[in-house]
């Protein structure tokens, strides 16, 4: 039986933290979107920092309203020192034990999903975003708001690689304007907090990532693709096919967030992401077929009515902030990325749209 998360990739993301993560030793972490894509890397990242690392284990009450969980969230593991709460962040909280980190990872990031889901896209962002400040801040503690790099829009391509000082190309009437407009409005609530209330704030800019844990019906584009392998079907790329991202492989990724969550200066956004290379998609299926060592039929296809078609036209990250300021720096590459991911996939997806 493969495992939803590889524990070597779990493993991979705690030593390489180092001696950092002594410092969640006795504190308590509050993490919203538990379930998702990324809170499920964070609550085994937690328990095996617990079993393995720590002197003395650190708590984690993990929330989620399971709404978009999937069946594999829907799981909830019996880890020591963990908490389970189904919650929706819309609402407001209360907790009786002293918190000293929030982090904030609830959210729809999927294209597709917040084509379907717009207005509750809309509201995790907002009104999760401050309830989860007002949390922190009556807590006194750390509070880390997952943006996206979907605030940038379509940069120009002056600014790509794009530093967080670039303030955006962003359509307020776009179909993706529920995302991107609403993480935006979430970073400008982190603002206000930290120089109001003197919160310590940070905001999270992700770029692309991917990784095994994904759901088959992520609806994501490395997702979408897996699965059509496994299928044994032609890959379906959107638009004009020569749209670039950069990708990031999880465990980079998940050293780079908790790298903001221990040592982010309090008010700054970080890119979190890999700048190296920036693909077009269809380079990307030249790059799946170099990984997998055989030919992959695809086709350039319209967008579907059901994904949000405006979308950026080049994204790369500058990543220098981070590597100063926290010492990041991204080691996996591309093909050996994808590696571990489509043969992760292989095993689990099952091929059915
Ligand atoms: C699903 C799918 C997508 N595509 C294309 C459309 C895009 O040019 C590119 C990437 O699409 P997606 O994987 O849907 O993600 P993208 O548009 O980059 O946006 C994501 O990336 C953001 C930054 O990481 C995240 O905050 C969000 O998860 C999401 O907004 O691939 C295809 O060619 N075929 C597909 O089947």
């Amino acid at each position: 039986m493969t495992e939803f998360l590889l524990q070597s990739d779990i493993a991979e993301i705690c030593q390489r933290l180092g001696k950092s993560a002594h410092d969640f030793a006795g504190k308590t972490v509050l993490l919203t979107g538990g379930r998702g894509f990324l809170g499920r890397y964070f609550m085994e990242m937690f328990a095996h920092l617990n079993e393995h690392i720590l002197e003395k284990p650190c708590r984690l009450i993990a929330m989620d309203n399971l709404i978009t969980a999937g069946k594999e969230g829907s799981e909830i593991p019996d880890f020591p020192n963990v908490t389970f709460i189904q919650h929706d962040v819309i609402e407001p909280v209360k907790l009786d034990e002293k918190v000293d980190y929030v982090i904030h990872a609830a959210g729809i990031a999927s294209p597709y999903y917040y084509r379907a889901y717009p207005l509750e896209t809309l509201e995790v962002a907002v009104r999760g975003t401050r309830n989860m400040l007002e949390l922190a801040t009556e807590h006194n503690a750390r509070f880390v708001f997952f943006s996206s790099s979907e605030i940038y829009g379509d940069p120009d391509p002056k600014h790509v690689p794009t530093p967080e000082s670039y303030r955006g190309n962003v359509s307020c009437q776009g179909p993706r304007a529920c995302y991107d407009e609403s993480k935006r409005v979430g970073e400008t609530l982190c603002h206000i907090f930290h120089e109001k209330h003197g919160t310590k704030t940070n905001t999270i800019r992700p770029f692309n990532v991917f990784g095994p844990g994904m759901q088959e019906t992520d609806y994501r584009v490395l997702p979408n693709f897996a699965n059509r392998i496994k299928a044994g079907r032609p890959l379906n790329v959107y638009g004009s096919g020569n749209q670039t991202r950069t990708f990031c492989y999880i465990t980079d990724a998940m050293v780079g967030f908790t790298l903001v969550v221990l040592k982010g200066v309090p008010g700054e956004p970080y890119n979190i992401g890999n700048p190296k290379p920036e693909i077009s998609m269809v380079e990307l299926v030249k790059s799946i077929e170099k990984a997998q060592g055989k030919k992959v039929e695809y086709n350039v296809i319209e967008y579907p009515d059901s994904y949000p078609a405006d979308e950026p036209n080049r994204r790369c990250p500058d990543i220098k902030k981070a590597r100063l300021q926290l010492g990041f720096e991204p080691n996996v590459d591309l093909q050996d990325g994808l590696k571990r991911f489509l043969t992760w996939a292989d095993k689990v997806y099952t091929g059915q749209e």
